[in-house]
């Protein structure tokens, strides 16, 4: 039976039937749209019956997957989505964990030390993606999305035009100031506008001028850009000592490195995942490479690369802990695929150590041949509050990224939980949202909580907060809140994250998409 506009009752169903129809013409199965799309056969289904919503970011994908413009998407500013969540439902399932951002921004802007070309073979589509991808092409470099939409191609022209620039794209991420390690090897002089990013308090970018003048880069902050200017390279030994452990930092001293003829010594180097994926990148570029995994690194750079290479990002701690929050806020018996397990050993025994019964699968090597994964298996405990607090270090400690998940955690455990924040000034504040689901969480200062728990989860109507880790947050708590619960405007954890609400939906989460 054919079926046609006229058989669709509803909006979603219209733009079902003609999802289902552009798919047909193309003779491509639900299942091979599905992989072009990243998403499975079953969400395809309901795509197409109109018995799910759909994100702008979905219908755009759909439209460049099927060659079509089924609905043109408006460039304007788009209205801000909200997720409408039936919480206390059971999870059951498998569930994949996607790339990192904080890798694949690194490997974006590293990607500008190439004159070859780059692949970067299974990038997540989120927003901080397309944000640092807006700002490459601006400035002459052709980033080109696979087909299938999960790998991208860069090649950069020889003279890049950094005059034409997307300030936009480029205030809107904190990553631009990475641009300045790969480039200052390249141009004597030039401007770069102010790093962005989301609300978690003052970001010093200090750390990043200090480890970049012993490569002869001086910095002046003019209005809305830093203009930078470099003297030539004797290509004498360097030695750089961070002031900071910082990931980005590292990263760019790192990139600084890669780009000269001579050997570079960085100590107090942060030997965090992105980093690591950094530099499997750039050994792949011929650029030579001790250390990495610790905080010692010495570099051994070409002021002129030019390779044909293919890199796979590794996957995403952050979004690991969040997945596996997901599975243990909501009772549930879920397995998470391709965890890094490196950079959640300290997570897993603090979780351990509150009572959390879960099983690992053996090791298993991630696409770039360097990664170790296992698959990690939570079961429904009974959590218990950890007798010291819960703080964050750099890598090899808790991240910090991860640090959130455990107010939710905490909130769900018996007894009270401290967490420590001492890293940012304005992240812990939002988690105080979890008291309008019915936690008790107390702000004690602005780096520390006290959260007293089990909670007896409500449903309510919370407008998201400005910071991406503390949204998920937000969005898990409703999910373990019987009831309805709204949150509203949650554009943000698209910069980190791809089709998490579709993604968990697929688990059983109720979770429905809604504009005004
Ligand atoms: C794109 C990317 O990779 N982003 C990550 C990166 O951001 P990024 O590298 O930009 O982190 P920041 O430089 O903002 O550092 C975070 C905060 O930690 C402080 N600090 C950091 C290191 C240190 O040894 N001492 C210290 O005090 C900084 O002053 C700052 O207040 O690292 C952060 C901290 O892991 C993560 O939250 C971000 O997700
Ligand atoms: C703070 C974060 O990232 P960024 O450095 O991109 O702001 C994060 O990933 O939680």
């Amino acid at each position: 039976m054919t079926t046609t506009l006229e058989d669709a009752t509803t909006p979603l169903a219209a733009i079902g039937t003609l999802i289902r129809g552009a798919r047909q013409n193309m003779g491509l199965t639900q299942t091979q749209l599905a992989e072009r799309l990243g998403t499975s056969q079953s969400a395809i289904a309901r795509i197409e019956q109109g018995s799910q919503n759909l994100s702008v970011d979905m219908l755009a994908r759909i439209n460049a997957a099927l060659d079509a413009d089924l609905l043109p998407i408006s460039t304007g500013s788009p209205r801000p989505t909200h997720l409408r969540v039936t919480g206390g439902q059971r999870l059951s399932g498998t569930i994949t964990v996607n790339s990192s951002k904080n890798a694949a921004v690194a490997l974006l802007c590293a990607s500008l030390l190439n004159r070859g070309r780059t692949v970067l073979r299974g990038v997540a589509r989120i927003v901080e993606v397309d944000r640092i991808v807006a700002v490459l092409q601006s400035i002459g470099v052709q980033v080109t999305w696979s087909p299938d939409g999960h790998d991208l191609e860069i090649v950069r022209p020889e003279v890049l035009d950094l005059t034409t620039i997307d300030d936009d794209a480029a205030k809107r991420t904190r990553s631009i100031i990475m641009f300045f390690g790969p480039l200052l090897g390249q141009e004597s002089s030039f401007d770069l506008p102010y790093a962005g990013g989301c609300n978690l308090g003052t970001r010093t970018v200090e750390p990043h001028m200090i480890a970049l003048r012993p490569f002869g880069m001086d910095v002046v902050a003019n209005a809305g850009a830093y203009h930078a200017s470099v003297v030539p390279d004797s290509g004498e030994p360097l030695s750089v000592v961070l002031t900071e452990r910082g990931d980005t930092v590292t990263e760019n001293a790192i990139m600084a490195a890669a780009g000269r003829d001579g050997v570079t010594t960085i100590r107090n180097a942060s030997p965090n995942y992105m980093v690591q994926d950094l530099c499997f990148y750039l050994e792949l570029l011929g650029v030579e490479i001790t250390g990495i995994g610790s905080t010692t690194l010495v570099i051994k750079g070409r002021s002129r690369i030019d390779a044909d290479v293919e890199y796979a990002v590794s996957e995403d701690p952050v979004e690991a802990m969040s997945l596996l929050t997901a599975g243990i806020v909501t009772d549930s018996e879920i397995t998470v695929a391709r965890v890094p397990i490196e950079f959640m050993e300290i997570e897993l025994a603090t979780l351990s150590e509150m009572g959390l019964q879960y099983s690992l699968t053996q090791e298993y090597t991630a696409t770039n041949g360097r990664t170790r994964l296992v698959d990690i298996t939570v079961y429904p405990s009974q959590l218990r509050a950890p007798i010291d607090k819960i703080h964050p270090m750099p890598f090899p400690g808790l991240n910090i990224d991860n640090l959130p998940f455990f107010a939710v955690i905490a909130a769900g455990a018996s007894g009270q939980t401290t967490i420590h924040d001492w890293v940012y000034d304005n992240r812990a504040i939002h988690l105080t949202d979890l008291t309008r689901l019915g936690a008790d969480v107390r702000l004690l200062d602005p780096h520390r909580l006290d959260i007293s728990g089990p909670t007896h989860w409500s449903g309510a109507e919370i407008s998201c907060p400005p910071a991406l880790r503390p949204a998920v947050v937000i969005l898990l708590g409703m999910m373990a809140a019987k009831g309805t619960s709204v949150l509203r405007g949650v554009d943000i954890i698209a910069r980190g994250y791809e089709q998490l609400a579709d993604r968990l939906i697929e688990l059983g989460a109720q979770i429905e998409t809604f504009r005004d």
